[in-house]
């Protein structure tokens, strides 16, 4: 029920850091409360764009952090909820590196996807009266094509011909 006072759909907003570090930052301002204000460094006259989110995410934010904000969302599941997360973004801006972490990653910043399975299968053991049945599935949308990335297959798969 909380889960739904505080809205059914929450659009966060995660800065990636810059490649290289002496680029002169595009972001102004981040408030607290969801705003973000980004700026075309490159022009002079006012190029300030504003932006509202549940939540902004800066370009220090961990990926710990990013998860407990779908953390409460998350674990709603194991009630009974349906839950769905996506990333969206431009080529390069992050969604891989939120979602599954960076490649060869630590266990520390492993993305979304394996903290949500990890923290799911840890609830589902401590609930010992109840039984749970997992499935998952990761889809990719590109071009408007759905494509299945957890297929062997590397051709498009369109959904729904494979799920698991
Ligand atoms: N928050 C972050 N902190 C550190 N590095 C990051 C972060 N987000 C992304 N990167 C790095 O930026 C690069 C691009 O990120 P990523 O591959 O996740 O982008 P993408 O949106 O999935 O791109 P594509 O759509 O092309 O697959 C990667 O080298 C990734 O490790």
């Amino acid at each position: 029920m909380l889960q739904e006072l505080r809205g059914n759909i929450r659009v966060f907003c995660r800065v990636r850091p810059a490649f290289i570090a002496e680029t002169k930052s595009s972001i102004d301002y981040i408030g607290n409360d969801g705003t973000l204000i980004i700026v075309d460094p490159l022009k002079t006259q006012n190029t300030r764009r504003i932006f509202q989110f549940n939540k902004v995410l800066g370009p220090n934010s961990t990926q710990e952090e990013v998860y407990k904000e779908a953390e409460s969302l998350i674990r709603s599941v194991m009630d009974g909820y349906n839950v769905c997360i996506f990333a969206y973004g431009q080529t390069g801006s992050g969604k891989t590196y939120t979602m599954c972490g960076p490649e060869n990653g630590s266990t520390m910043n492993t993305g979304i996807n394996y903290k949500a399975l990890n923290d799911l299968f840890d609830i589902s053991c401590s609930r010992e009266d109840l039984k749970y049945e997992m499935h998952v599935q990761m889809v990719e949308i590109y071009n408007e094509q759905v494509r299945d990335l957890l297929s062997d297959e590397a051709t498009t798969t369109k959904y729904p011909s494979r799920l698991h």
